[in-house]
């Protein structure tokens, strides 16, 4: 008696294990399922269109091989493709056989096997009119591109690679482009610049910018619809993918898991793929292992603070593209000096000092660029928290963050635990007893008398008052 199909296939695919990488075997063996064999025709299902492809295209001779081992010199290979069926909803996805005349046969094989029919709609979660390739919005700004972006120290590797690639895409080392830092210093106006250059130089390429929230949306409507195939497919398809703010994916393993096939499948046929995160792949948390060595593959680049005289014409660049030429250089130069840790920020003071001027029908002076400014400043110290208050108290007086949780007495401990109380209650707008619960569960009261008790000291001890001093410039730095 001949062996069942299962064990016909798992014979395959011990062979198949040792000659392929393990990367290889865990996307293209793993998820297929043996269904029957009959007369020497071995059927397995594959769950797309395109893995159907693309075991015919790389790994066809090594599946020959190990068939007609198992099965003899008359073996075929028929697969079923897995489609959905879009008018059946929670209904087990429909499969779809290739016709018995396109059977793969493997004593002599055509070079190339085609799903002569139609092959499965792909459905586009962007939901744009006419799914076809081309037909895929990528989701660009259009503000957004290197001609806009002013070169600095604190960006040139990440866009010289972002150059690179977009001239190139998928074909450079840097694959994946991994582009990280802060908030607000251009990583997302990066990103989109190589997929505006892309779309210059390659109209054909299909490019698409999403970021990870909404990738993540889109997985989830997926489950729930049932289509996740199509999701799958969608984003297989994709040329240059472009994955804003990756750190978003955190904790989320379903869609890590997904995202990770994706990106397999797209580095495996030499598509490019972009991401940004808050983070260098090695400090982000809550990510799978396996995803966090694929971001490594490429080249990771960060963009950092720009310094003064970026900054200067980063602002000089928008008042010429917005035609403005009413600004003189003092306030461009009071701006740039006052606001340095965020692009946003920067745009966002020199937007209000513009809309300010126009409404209230004043010159725009240095006077008046001061004023707007400061207010801008004072928000973001307000915007400080409690904890991070307490790691700048902590490291100051050479203490761990855990021990002003403890309940020990000791003294320098319960001085810093006041004087962190202090600082979050007149830089925060916490209320008091948010303050005590963050800080040693204490209450109110005990946070309102270690105000108090700093307040005294800072008026009659000297060294004491320095030392506060000290600390509040570390926590606006
Ligand atoms: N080098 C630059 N030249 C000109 N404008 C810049 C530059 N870098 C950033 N910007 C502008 O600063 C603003 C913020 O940039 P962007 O949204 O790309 O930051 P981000 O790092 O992606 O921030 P987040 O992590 O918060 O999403 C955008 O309007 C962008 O055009």
């Amino acid at each position: 008696m001949k062996p069942g199909y299962e064990i016909v296939w798992n014979n395959c695919l011990n062979v198949i294990k040792d000659n392929i990488p393990q990367i290889s075997f865990k996307t293209w063996f793993e998820p297929i399922v043996p269904l029957k064999i009959e007369s020497d025709v071995l059927t397995i299902q594959v769950p797309s269109a395109f893995f159907y492809e693309y075991l015919e295209e790389h790994f066809i001779d090594l599946l020959r091989s190990t068939i007609r081992r198992e099965l003899g010199h008359s073996a075929k290979l028929e697969y079923s493709v897995v489609v959905d069926n879009p008018h059946q909803k929670n209904q087990q996805p429909l499969t779809q056989r290739l016709p018995s005349n396109n059977r793969t046969d493997l004593r002599n094989r055509p070079v190339s096997m085609q799903m002569n029919s139609e092959k499965p709609v792909v459905k586009n979660p962007f939901v744009i009119p006419g799914i076809k390739k081309l037909n895929v919005d990528p989701q660009l700004n259009s503000d957004y591109t290197f001609e806009n972006h002013i070169e600095g120290e604190c960006n040139r590797l990440a866009r010289s690679a972002g150059m690179a690639v977009a001239k190139n895409p998928g074909k450079t080392a840097f694959n994946p482009l991994f582009l990280y830092g802060n908030s607000g210093l251009g990583k997302t106006h990066l990103a989109q610049a190589i997929g505006i250059d892309v779309k210059k130089y390659f109209p054909e390429k299909t490019v698409l910018y999403v970021n990870a929230n909404k990738f993540q949306t889109q997985f989830t409507e997926s489950v729930r619809n049932n289509t996740q195939n199509d999701f799958l497919n969608f984003y297989q398809m994709i040329d240059v993918l472009i994955i804003d703010d990756v750190q978003e994916f955190a904790g989320k393993e379903k869609t890590q898991n997904t995202f990770f096939h994706i990106f397999n499948h797209l580095h495996q046929m030499g598509k490019q793929l972009i991401l940004t995160a808050d983070k260098a792949p090695v400090e982000m948390k809550g990510m799978e292992d396996r995803l966090l060595s694929r971001f490594k593959w490429g080249l990771s680049a960060d963009v950092h603070i720009p310094d003064y005289d970026t900054r200067v014409a980063i602002l000089k660049h928008k008042l010429y593209k917005d035609g403005i030429n009413s600004i003189g250089g003092d306030v461009i130069e009071y701006i740039a000096s006052n606001i340095s840790q965020n692009i946003r920020e920067l745009e966002g003071a020199l937007i209000s000092l513009l809309a300010q001027a126009t409404l209230n029908k004043k010159e725009i002076t240095r006077e008046v660029a001061m004023s707007i400014v400061d207010k801008l400043v004072k928000k973001t110290q307000k915007e400080l928290s409690v904890d991070y208050i307490q790691q700048i108290v902590c490291d100051y007086f050479g203490l761990a963050v855990d021990s002003l949780q403890s309940k020990t007495r000791k003294r320098e401990i319960v001085q810093a635990r006041q004087v962190a109380m202090y600082f979050s209650k007149s830089l925060t707008n916490s209320s008091l007893s948010a303050i005590g619960s963050k800080i040693g569960k204490k209450d109110h009261a005990t946070v309102l008398h270690a105000c108090k008790t700093v307040n005294n000291l800072i008026e009659t001890d000297k060294d004491f008052k320095n030392q506060m001093q000290e600390i509040e410039a570390q926590i606006k730095m």
